[in-house]
């Protein structure tokens, strides 16, 4: 067996649809109806961003579930991760897996959608059907590569806005996400704060931390150095610079787990043998649940859209952004916020989520913080977490209430 990134026959793995057939899927569905894998908000304005560049043409794919009320208060904003999208409630129509937090929204659910109006739109330069470095430039023709302008934080945070706006949402009583997705939540109650009636920033930090930054150039740099990347050009060459993201994609997993979880799931057990092969096979159930993890998202996410997002991480710092001084990003506002971490998130660990709940206490904000006890790693917010749950409800509960919901 190959020992390099391919295909674990052994293990039977499955693939998933192709790059052709991804396409298919956000091309053939610009349909306003909720049941279509894609709903598609085209910008009248250009995105003003922080690049100084000003994109325009410009789309964002987003999902709904539940119904606006006539007061349009029951409005909940879902801000994805790195490489998730806007399927968090419904099968994805890529992978055909279950929506992403399908376990914290949807029907009594914590995040009710029968109470709740849901919606959670495609970051802009990720390639789930909003505009990014995969879209046609329509100076040139061409898919932008890497002539897409650089992406912050704040630039997703304006699309949304801009997406609010058209679906005549004046604010939002909840704006919740994980990870990529809290940094959004943190932009948004700092960018504006009377949009925001309560927060909940989850696995999250107000900037990304020099070990992430490290992290995330490792993944750039495998990406970049598979000679199929061409520079960018990949989509014009017609190549894929599958070795180089299921690289990056496997080195970034590790980070999202723990080394308890990857004791308990896999521990040193071999794979489907019973001694080591002296190869460079996949002797090991970790080795070849990595490859497995590499190649199926190679499936399903681009490249560059990795090399944009993960900047975009590594650039958010909001202290920065308000004279070095964290607070200063909230001070004044009335938005109630309620901050989680997971014990063994060594990503953005416990202290990340402190951090935050400090500067939301120098600055007389409300804040609630519940560090959930878990074995799981970062992606504790994507799994089945118990104490996540009660918790999240306990605060949406309280914040519907104090909305008159
Ligand atoms: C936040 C957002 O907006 S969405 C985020 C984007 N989505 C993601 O990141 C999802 C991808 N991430 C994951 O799957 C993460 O592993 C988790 C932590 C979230 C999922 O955790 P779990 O549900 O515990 O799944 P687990 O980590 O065990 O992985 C299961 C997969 O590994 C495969 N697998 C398990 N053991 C092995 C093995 N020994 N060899 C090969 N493959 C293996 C399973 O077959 C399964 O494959 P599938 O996902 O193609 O069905
Ligand atoms: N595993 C998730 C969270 C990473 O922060 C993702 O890929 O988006």
């Amino acid at each position: 067996m190959d020992s390099t990134l391919t295909p674990n026959a052994e293990h039977g793995a499955e693939s998933l649809l192709r790059d052709e057939a991804r396409r298919a899927v956000y091309e053939a569905s610009p349909a306003s109806d909720p049941r279509s894998p894609v709903m598609l908000f085209s910008a009248d304005e250009p995105l003003a961003m922080d690049s100084g560049a000003r994109l325009a043409p410009f789309q964002v794919a987003y999902q709904t579930a539940g119904t606006l009320n006539a007061q349009r208060s029951n409005a909940v904003l879902i801000c994805h991760a790195l490489t998730g999208d806007q399927h968090f409630a419904h099968r994805h129509p890529v992978t055909g897996k279950p929506g992403w937090w399908e376990t914290l929204v949807g029907p009594g659910k914590p995040v009710d959608t029968d109470r709740y109006f849901v919606v959670c739109s495609n970051v802009i330069g990720s390639c789930m059907g909003s505009t990014g470095p995969a879209s046609l430039n329509p100076e040139t023709g061409r898919p932008y590569g890497l002539d897409f302008p650089l992406v912050t934080i704040r630039d997703m945070v304006r699309a949304q806005a801009m997406l609010l706006d058209r679906l005549g949402i004046p604010d939002l009583f909840l704006c919740i996400g994980g990870s990529m997705g809290g940094m959004q939540v943190l932009q948004w109650a700092s960018l504006f704060p009377e949009r925001v009636f309560a927060a909940m920033p989850i696995a999250t930090g107000a900037r990304h931390s020099a070990q992430n930054i490290a992290f995330h150039e490792v993944g750039r740099q495998a990406i970049m150095a598979d000679p199929a990347w061409a520079d960018g050009r990949y989509l014009e060459e017609g190549t894929r610079p599958a070795k180089g993201l299921g690289v990056a994609r496997m080195g970034a997993h590790i980070t999202y787990l723990s080394e308890p979880a990857l004791h308990r799931k896999f521990g040193r057990r071999l794979q489907n043998r019973a001694a080591p092969t002296f190869s460079f096979n996949a002797d090991f159930q970790i080795e070849s649940y990595l490859r497995h993890q590499g190649l199926s998202f190679v499936e399903r996410f681009d490249a560059n859209a990795y090399l944009y997002l993960t900047r975009a991480m590594d650039y958010f710092d909001l202290a920065e952004d308000h004279g070095g001084v964290l607070g200063n990003a909230f001070r004044g506002s009335k938005t109630r916020f309620c901050v989680m971490s997971f014990t063994s998130d060594w990503l953005f660990p416990t202290a990340d989520s402190r951090a935050i709940v400090h500067a939301l206490n120098a600055v007389a904000a409300p804040v609630a913080f519940v560090e959930v006890e878990s074995d799981k790693g970062h992606d504790a917010f994507l799994l089945d977490e118990p104490a996540m749950f009660s918790a999240a409800k306990g605060f949406i509960d309280a914040a519907a209430r104090a909305r008159g919901l």
